[in-house]
């Protein structure tokens, strides 16, 4: 009779979420970090759309490092790594998930099937706090979610939304402080008011010089 094959032991997935400047990225490093302290193989991907810090490493916003695969995509992970290296990792972590489409079944396959932990670390909002990317498709997968909140640059208090100071409009727009910054509630609806209201003397700026010559 043949013996049944042993199947290898479940994975995990954690997901961690909340505005920019909300310390994701720095929570991510320390959980990898602290897994490869306990003996376990780690491995950390990144987004190539993100080339701020450069390709190699993943940096927060003050400063912290840790090196990285930085990828189009999440599928092309185990062949770039090679399937012997895949195997022998235990921990997964992903950064700037809102930027990976085949986010679902890549912590899916790694989880369920190759028994990995997967950290995931992401905006679960975009600047018009609407569902960005597939971070939140991955909540049903989740052992654990984790909102964090930064402090509101315009009065201290917990921000929970990202706002956009510049005025363009597409949706992945790669930037830091000189871009967005973190808001509360309050302020997020000022923000929209103000920068809404910018928008429209600008425009109508720009009409009356078509009409000038
Ligand atoms: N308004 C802010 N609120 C909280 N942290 C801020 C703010 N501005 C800058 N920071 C810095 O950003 C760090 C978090 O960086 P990081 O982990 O890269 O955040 P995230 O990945 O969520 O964008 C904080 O520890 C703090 O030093
Ligand atoms: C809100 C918002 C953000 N982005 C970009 C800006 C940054 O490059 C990343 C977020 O980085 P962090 O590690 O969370 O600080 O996402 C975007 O493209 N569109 C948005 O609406």
């Amino acid at each position: 009779m043949e013996t049944p094959q042993s199947s290898p032991p479940c994975g995990e997935v954690h997901v961690i979420v909340g505005p920019m400047f909300a310390g994701k990225t720095t929570t991510l490093l320390h959980r990898i970090q602290a897994e490869s302290n306990n003996g376990r193989t780690v491995a950390v991907i990144k987004s190539n759309k993100d080339t701020r810090y450069g390709l190699d490493s993943i940096v927060t916003h003050d400063g912290m490092k840790l090196p990285c695969w930085a990828l189009a995509n999440l599928s092309s992970f185990r062949q770039k790594i090679g399937p012997d290296a895949y195997d022998q990792l235990d921990v997964i972590g992903i950064d700037e998930a809102q930027f990976f489409e085949d986010l679902y079944d890549f912590c899916c396959e790694a989880a369920d099937h190759d028994g990995k932990t997967v950290v995931v670390a992401g905006l679960d909002g975009d600047y018009l706090r609407r569902s960005f990317g597939s971070v939140l498709n991955i909540i049903p997968l989740a052992n654990s979610v984790t909102k964090l909140t930064a402090r509101c640059e315009l009065c201290g208090k917990r921000a929970f939304f990202t706002l956009r100071k510049t005025d363009e409009t597409e949706t992945e727009l790669i930037g830091g402080a000189e871009v967005y910054m973190p808001v509360c509630r309050q302020h997020y609806v000022d923000g929209q008011v103000v920068i809404g209201a910018a928008r429209s003397v600008l425009e109508s700026k720009k009409l009356q010089c078509g009409t000038c010559s």
